[in-house]
């Protein structure tokens, strides 16, 4: 495996200033500004604030060896930030996130660990057929989606192969989009909630996510070679997510060879928030209740019993609190 990069690889350039240069220079009053469109072992690809098109690449400084930072991040930047080739800059400081999707452990990494920051929504693609769809996977990505903070959106794609009214009559219940798509189908209404959003897409393979991603970002292929011209890799070395820019507005998050996503810890009071018809109703359970299973100590059961929750809305709800921490 590549070393990882580090400060020291960081050309300065020489009389560039005065001043000399010190290990820290903690308020960094001249950093500039940017967002995290791809990581490659150790090294990061960012897009400065109000110049979409220049990409710069970029290692951590010495006080950020130990911070996370992944695709979304909104980062500060030092040294230099010209993008041109061969260019590091120093990335210095990592801002508050306001969301963050967490990838499953897998037999190579046994860590949960953070794959994408600050997306406002995650978009689950899912083929109605070919392959077969997987509900409990659906399940899994709705709960990462909730605990991560992301508003989920159901996109059932191959709607030309097989009905999808079945996987409408599981999901429209819950209270999150919905939407279907085909070749040639109008992409519209899945435009109209990823507009001036930033939407990461997950979903297995062949289930049509890249014709998706591709469709809504005509010049994905072309902003992933500006990411290889930066980093110096191609994206199928690489299992890391990228953001791209919709042409209308918004970024999009591919997450080329991510499985699923990790439930870990999610506490069940996280993912109730979800379905605000039920939290009321559970605010009468026992202390301590889990929901989980039919109990007279759940108070959900008597709020089905007596016509006050939708026993299918109680039976999803039980479904993504089972889903909890287990292997996939
Ligand atoms: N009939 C039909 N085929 C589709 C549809 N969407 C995608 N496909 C086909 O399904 C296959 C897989 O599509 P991809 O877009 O490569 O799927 P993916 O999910 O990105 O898969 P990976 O690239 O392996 O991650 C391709 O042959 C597509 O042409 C659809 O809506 N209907
Ligand atoms: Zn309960």
């Amino acid at each position: 495996m590549a070393r990882e990069l580090d400060e020291d690889d960081v050309r300065v350039r020489p009389g560039r200033s005065s001043r000399p240069r010190t290990r820290e220079r903690p308020d960094h009053a001249e950093a500039v500004p940017a967002v995290v469109v791809g990581v490659d072992r150790g090294r990061y690809t960012c897009r400065p604030g109000p110049t979409p098109q220049r990409l710069v690449a970029a290692v951590r400084g010495g006080s950020m060896r130990r911070t996370s930072v992944v695709v979304g991040d909104r980062v500060a930047l030092v040294g230099d930030v010209s993008g041109t080739s061969g260019a590091l800059a120093r990335l210095v400081r990592r801002e508050e996130r306001t969301s963050v999707l967490r990838r499953t452990p897998d037999d190579t990494d046994p860590a949960e660990r953070p794959i994408v920051a600050n997306a406002d929504i995650l978009v689950i693609v899912c083929s109605v057929t070919d392959p077969v769809p997987r509900p409990g996977l659906i399940d899994r990505c709705l709960v990462a989606a909730y605990d991560g903070g992301l508003s989920p959106v159901l996109c059932l794609t191959k709607t030309d192969l097989a009905d999808p009214a079945p996987l409408i009559e599981l999901y429209r219940p819950l209270g999150f989009p919905v939407l279907t798509t085909q070749p040639d189908c109008d992409l519209d209404p899945l435009l109209a909630l990823l507009t001036d959003r930033v939407s990461v897409f997950f979903g297995h393979s062949g289930v049509g996510k890249s014709s998706l991603v591709n469709r809504l970002v005509p010049a994905a292929d072309l902003a992933i070679g500006e990411v290889n011209a930066v980093t110096g890799r191609g994206r199928h070395t690489s299992s890391a997510a990228v953001a791209l820019l919709l042409p209308g507005g918004g970024t999009v998050i591919d997450t080329p060879g991510v499985r699923s996503f990790g439930l870990g810890a999610v506490a069940p009071n996280r993912v109730l928030r979800a379905f605000s018809d039920l939290a009321a109703a559970a605010e009468h359970c026992q202390p301590g209740c889990e929901h989980l299973a039919p109990s007279p100590d759940c108070a959900l059961d008597s709020a089905v019993r007596d016509g006050e929750a939708d026993a299918a809305r109680l039976a999803s709800l039980r479904r993504l609190l089972a889903a909890r921490g287990t292997p996939l």
